[in-house]
């Protein structure tokens, strides 16, 4: 395929190539696609690459499958939803709620503006529930990592393993720095522990409501902004006395501010903004 039209979208700077499904023929290789879309240089550039697969039932209204700038499939995508969701809104494919069917879970959005002509809008996505996968409901402790060229002691982390459908492990009590985020996550992302690899987020508490994240996405490296990631971090601040259940949370990342709230009957409410920045078309090739 050597024309194919792409929506180009992002919520807080996690940004996706999008693929319309309803509108053009799906790629036959879409994590080939993915590694060369997402090059930053040498593709359109993004976090990774979402397919919009129309569904036959009535069970959704949408399926999504989302892939790393590695190629490798993931299972959820907070900030993708978001974005199909808007995009469905947009092409008035939904009245109120989208359904969105994930890899792992079949997940709501709703949209707010509802209309035809909005490239961008606030959207809230019921996440369902989390699983809180420590042993002893709170904390592991890695110890036995260690960096190429570092002689240092490996340093202890502590985190909470928590999946939103897909794995996070959250970490509290580290600086926010590139060595942390970038050699550090890099090094937790392959872990032995993860035997499917894991996102991994760095929290630092401004105060009870308000959190500040940077996240090492699994497959994608460093990124602006993770909507599962800021449900485990809620989740996670919640189990460790931090934050409160039932109140909403406030997650700031460097590409923006979502918010979060674990709510008394069980599932994680993820609110944010999600916007259209272009549509065109690729000719790169491997569709
Ligand atoms: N950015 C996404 C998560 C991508 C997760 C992916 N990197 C994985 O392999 O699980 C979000 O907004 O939830």
């Amino acid at each position: 395929m050597h024309n194919l039209p792409f929506i180009k979208m992002h919520g807080c700077g996690n940004d996706y190539v999008f693929v319309d499904g309803f509108e053009t023929d799906l790629p036959r290789h879409p994590a080939k696609l993915a590694i060369k879309v997402a090059n930053r240089n040498f593709g359109v550039g993004s976090d990774g690459l979402i397919l919009l697969v129309p569904v036959a039932d009535d069970t959704a209204d949408v399926e999504m499958r989302m892939f790393n700038a590695d190629g490798s499939e993931g299972d959820m995508c907070g900030n993708g939803v978001r974005c199909v969701a808007l995009w469905m809104a947009r092409q008035r494919r939904i009245s109120e709620l989208c359904r969105v069917r994930t890899k792992s879970r079949l997940v709501t959005a709703t949209v707010s503006p509802l209309s035809a002509d909005s490239n961008s809008g606030t959207v809230s996505v019921d996440m369902g529930a989390p699983v809180i996968e420590s042993a002893d409901g709170t904390t592991e402790c890695l110890t036995d990592i260690s960096l190429p060229g570092q002689s240092e002691s490996p340093p202890q982390i502590e985190f909470t393993r928590v999946s939103m459908g897909n794995p996070h492990a959250v970490i509290f009590n580290q600086e926010l720095s590139d060595r942390n985020v970038k050699l550090l996550g890099a090094a937790i992302e392959r872990h032995s522990t993860f035997p499917n690899g894991t996102n991994v987020e760095w929290v630092n508490i401004v105060s009870p409501t308000e959190l500040q994240v940077r996240v090492w996405e699994r497959g994608s490296g460093e990124t602006l902004a993770c909507g599962s990631g800021a449900c485990a971090v809620g989740v996670a601040a919640v189990l460790r006395g931090v934050c409160r259940r039932g109140e909403p949370i406030g997650i700031s990342l460097p590409g923006g501010r979502l918010e979060i709230c674990w709510k008394p009957e069980g599932h994680v409410l993820l609110t944010g903004p999600a916007t259209v920045s272009f549509v065109g078309t690729w000719h790169g090739g491997v569709a």
